[in-house]
């Protein structure tokens, strides 16, 4: 077996949630043989666990030191992540990023530096946490096709939905818990608002089905707009509201992404999932749908996502981006899917040949509607809508037709 781990020495950038998990875990792991040659922080006025000694505030001292084998890039800001990663890339050298934000947006730059300069980047933490889902579409799926990856990829959200859910806590009650737990980013926005859901699923793109998507590709909808009437109309469905992303293959053999809450009943998966927990399911052409489960977010978990990164790189595993290489499918939006929409009353919906829509009920704050439309229509008028105080949930057919059932105002409203 190799010993090449006993040498290593590891520079650490961030201290905050997911540096002092991976520290932890490095500390606990017995015969982890890795030695913390030093950590890089911003805020030199922050009481830290550690001796000052520990840190340094100048990303310069880490990545120019020679005797560093590997990095783990864990720092809030995606800017400052991107030249930190760019550098070590350059540099030749291996490091694990467990950011997001950054990954999504610069994938297809990086992937080319790590040829160009043989320098390695792992980012398993990056997407869903402790769940092992790039490792497993890279090397497990890297041959066989796949039909759709979809899940519940933000654990801040689907904690804030059950919370909301189970306990009856408010929104707002339910987001501060998330943020003093360590489950939100920095700026909670791109939890709520759907974006970490995109920027994940642009990495499982990549993994799962070798394209590169720029995250303003995909139609994305949060749960930053949902009310206690929306978790009753999901009650009164017998499901539940879960923010899904979903990488599907159409019946045109083409790809649609999307990130949208979704009700889920009590038959799916999705339904049991709770609090920060995420959960992926996979069906691959061949083998049969599977599902994966795991704490999506928190300090321990992720440590352990970058642990396994590093544990990995230091024995020689890459990404190889299989399906790339491959590349037989193409995006397309043109789908249809069914919605449930909540607006303010009196509120005019744009005019984007909607088909099937109905107003099933209006009371004097909120009318209620449900219709069908493409994925690109909808994504069209996504910027429109933002901030207009709409929620907008995918149902099944069966589910729009029961919620008009229940309704016998039913009013078919018509468009050009
Ligand atoms: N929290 C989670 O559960 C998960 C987070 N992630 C990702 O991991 C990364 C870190 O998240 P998390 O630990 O929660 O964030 P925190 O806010 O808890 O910590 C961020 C750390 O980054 C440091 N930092 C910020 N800007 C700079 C900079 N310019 N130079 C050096 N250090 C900097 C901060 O320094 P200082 O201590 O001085 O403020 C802090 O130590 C993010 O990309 C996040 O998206 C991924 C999966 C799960
Ligand atoms: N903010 C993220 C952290 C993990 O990726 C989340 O809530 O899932």
């Amino acid at each position: 077996m190799s010993n090449k781990q006993s040498n290593s020495r590891i520079g650490i950038f961030g201290f905050g949630c997911v540096g002092q998990g991976l520290y932890d875990v490095l500390q606990t792991i017995e015969k982890a043989g890795i030695e913390v040659a030093g950590i890089c922080v911003k805020d030199k006025e922050k009481p830290r666990s550690l001796p000052a000694s520990a840190f340094t505030y100048n990303p310069q001292d880490l990545l120019q030191d020679e005797s560093i084998t590997i990095f783990a890039e864990l720092i809030s800001d995606a800017d400052e992540a991107y030249s930190i990663v760019k550098q070590a890339l350059k540099a030749g050298k291996t490091i694990v990023s467990a950011n997001k934000k950054m990954l999504a947006s610069h994938l297809p730059e990086l992937i080319e530096l790590q040829q160009n300069y043989n320098g390695t980047l792992l980012y398993e933490a990056a997407v869903g946490g402790s769940i092992p889902i790039i490792r497993t579409l890279e090397s497990y799926y890297s041959s066989e096709p796949l039909q759709q990856v979809s899940g519940i990829l933000n654990g801040s959200s689907n904690f804030i939905l059950s919370k909301m859910e189970s306990e009856g806590l408010s929104y707002s009650l339910a987001l501060q818990q998330a943020q003093e737990l360590g489950f939100a980013e920095a700026d909670p926005t791109l939890d709520v608002g759907g974006f970490d859901s995109v920027n994940k699923l642009c990495l499982i793109t990549a993994h799962a089905f070798g394209l590169t998507i720029k995250p303003e590709q995909v139609l994305r909808f949060g749960i930053d707009t949902i009310k206690k009437e929306d978790l009753e109309f999901a009650k009164s469905m017998n499901a539940r509201i879960r923010l899904v992303a979903s990488a599907e293959v159409t019946e045109d053999n083409e790809l649609s992404l999307r990130v949208l809450p979704t009700l889920v009943t009590e038959q799916q998966e999705l339904y049991y999932v709770t609090n920060e927990t995420n959960g992926v399911t996979i069906a691959p052409v061949f083998a049969g749908e599977q599902f994966i489960k795991g704490l999506g977010a928190g300090s321990h978990p992720t440590g352990s996502a970058v642990w396994a990164d590093v544990s990995a790189a230091l024995s020689g595993y890459r990404y190889s981006y299989p399906k790339a290489a491959i590349k037989t499918i193409a995006l397309n939006q043109d789908n249809k899917i069914n919605i449930y929409l909540r607006c303010v009353a009196g509120s005019t919906l744009p005019e984007v040949n909607w088909e099937n829509l109905v107003k099933v009920q209006e009371t004097r704050e909120a009318a209620y509607f449900t219709a069908i439309i493409s994925v690109h229509k909808l994504q069209k008028i996504q910027s429109y809508l933002a901030g207009k105080q709409i929620f907008i949930a995918e149902i099944t057919a069966e589910q729009a037709t029961n919620f008009a059932l229940k309704f016998s105002e039913k009013e078919e409203v018509v468009y050009s």
